[in-house]
């Protein structure tokens, strides 16, 4: 596979290691980052003047505004010929936008979903590619060195915006696994039924129906920290999880699993519910049905008449 010359544009957890495996590969890179200390050259303009016509430009900053000025700069410092790559999380419909306002100056533009997180230098990368053919017949020898070693791992899934949406979808789908993963350590954790946790899932790594990478993840997290003590219940989110599933709703798609998922994550993020007051005090309001007060005391309804603590709930 032919060498090429490439500027990456971030070197961050994901740009830095893309950068080192391409180069472990043979191709000559020029890194830019507004972080000097891990930068080749100190500035955009001066990667451009490093690179040779027709130029390569793979941009892996952090979705939305600082990809949209990067490719800003691009589109005013680029030649016509040259191909920036936005392998980011960007949203899809950017993509297209993004085409026309380089294609208006005959510069190419390759939309890349790009997974494998800081495990990818080592294990390569998953890509998913939109764009025209021959665009991405150029980028080859790149995405040959990214990807991992195999048949899979790669997709030209469809035209301008096609990587992306793969990507999304990718992530909503991780979503969903995640939170599966993560209910079914809790209910094991809240009985004792079973008395090894960190046993039953390394158990379940081999020959089950489950086993897959976020589980191999998932038993090096409890290796780690077998209760997970260190951690505070709360996740964020970057953005594929919900646009996930605002096109499963402009499609009427229904998605339960993915959508509670991204649900289950704002809630993580609230110390109290607001919404689940409204419920006690409207379960109180009308069944005299016992609160819990913010001093974390079981109260009677003040107006109801026989308010009292919920009885235990019988399953059977
Ligand atoms: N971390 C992950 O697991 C994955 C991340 N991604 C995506 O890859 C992109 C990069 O993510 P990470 O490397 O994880 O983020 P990061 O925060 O580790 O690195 C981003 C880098 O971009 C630099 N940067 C930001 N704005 C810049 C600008 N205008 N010009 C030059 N450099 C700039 C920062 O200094 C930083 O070094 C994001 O779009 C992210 O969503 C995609 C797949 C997996
Ligand atoms: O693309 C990824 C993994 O495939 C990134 O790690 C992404 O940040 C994960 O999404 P979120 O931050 O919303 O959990």
């Amino acid at each position: 596979m032919a060498a090429m010359q490439i500027g990456m544009i971030g070197l961050g957890k994901m740009g830095g290691n893309m950068a080192e495996r391409l180069r472990r590969a043979g191709h000559d890179v020029v890194g830019y980052d507004r972080n000097p200390e891990s930068s080749d050259v100190s500035s955009l303009d001066e990667l451009v003047q490093r690179l040779q016509a027709p130029r390569v430009v793979w941009v892996m900053v952090p979705a939305g505004a600082p990809t949209r000025a990067t490719i800003d700069q691009l589109c005013e410092a680029l030649s016509p010929g040259d191909i920036v790559v936005d392998g980011g999380n960007s949203h899809y419909l950017d993509d297209k936008k993004h085409a026309d306002q380089l294609g208006a100056r005959d510069i190419g533009f390759v939309d890349v979903g790009v997974s494998g997180g800081v495990w990818g230098l080592q294990n390569g990368y998953a890509l998913m590619v939109g764009g025209d053919a021959d665009a991405v017949g150029r980028l080859m020898p790149i995405f040959e060195s990214l990807k991992p070693e195999g048949e899979d791992g790669f997709v030209h899934a469809g035209t301008v915006g096609a990587g992306h949406f793969a990507k999304m979808v990718h992530n909503g789908i991780e979503y969903g696994i995640m939170q599966a993963f993560a209910e079914g350590w809790e209910l094991l954790e809240a009985t004792d039924i079973v008395t090894d946790v960190p046993g039953a899932f390394k158990s379940w790594r081999t020959g089950t129906v489950i086993r897959s990478w976020l589980l191999d993840l998932l038993v090096r997290a409890l290796d780690q920290d077998p209760d997970l003590s260190e951690l505070k219940g709360y996740a964020e989110d970057s953005g594929e999880g919900r646009w996930t599933v605002q096109a499963a709703v402009d499609h009427a798609v229904p998605l339960p699993a993915i959508t509670a998922a991204l649900y289950a994550r704002f809630s993580s993020r609230q110390e109290d519910s607001p919404a689940m007051k409204m419920v006690a005090a409207l379960r109180n309001q009308f069944g005299g049905h016992a609160v819990a007060s913010v001093e974390g005391q079981h109260t009677k309804g003040a107006d109801a008449p026989g308010a009292d603590v919920t009885p235990p709930i019988d399953g059977h």
